[in-house]
């Protein structure tokens, strides 16, 4: 098992960071007052967190199905990326994406962070590449049924 390391600056209960399951953690909003979200509005929510992850360790930020279906609560750049050399605190970009205004309430837990392994790839310049079935077909080449 990797270890991350982690520096909490969150004043939330304990454990603090999170809520820990099967595939990863729960974060939590790191905010003294509630926040309220406009239709389609979009805010940056501060975690308190910071990670240190392994290299070859990617932390992905990712929303809650129950926030989606009960309150229109998404991520905007889901899966968000936590790169392995990232200091800075974790933060969450929400959105709103019901009709009706969105409240996150202090210590809300907003999201979910999973940890997957990505690989290191080079680059090699050629002038053609290998030849498939698919070819260039795609965006719905192979039909609905
Ligand atoms: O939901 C997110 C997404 C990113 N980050 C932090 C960690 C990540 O390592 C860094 C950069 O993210 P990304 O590569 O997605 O952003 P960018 O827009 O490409 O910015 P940069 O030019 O800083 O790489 O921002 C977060 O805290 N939360």
């Amino acid at each position: 098992m990797e270890i991350v390391k982690i520096l909490n600056k969150s004043t939330f209960d304990n454990p603090t960071y999170a809520t820990e399951h099967s595939s990863g953690v729960d974060l939590k909003a790191f905010i003294d007052e509630p926040i309220n979200l406009k239709p389609l509005e979009r805010k940056l929510i501060p975690t308190g967190l910071f990670i240190e992850l392994p290299i070859g360790i990617e932390a992905q930020i990712r929303p809650r199905s129950g926030m989606a279906l009960k309150k229109g609560l998404s991520i905007l750049n889901t899966p968000g990326t936590i790169d392995s050399d990232y200091r800075g605190e974790i933060g969450v970009i929400v959105v709103n994406l019901s009709n009706d205004i969105v409240t996150i309430e202090p210590g809300e837990r907003i999201c979910q962070m999973v940890f997957t392994r990505y690989e290191k790839v080079s680059f090699e310049n050629v002038n053609k590449i290998s030849e498939t079935d698919r070819g260039a077909g795609g965006f719905g080449s192979t039909g609905h049924k």
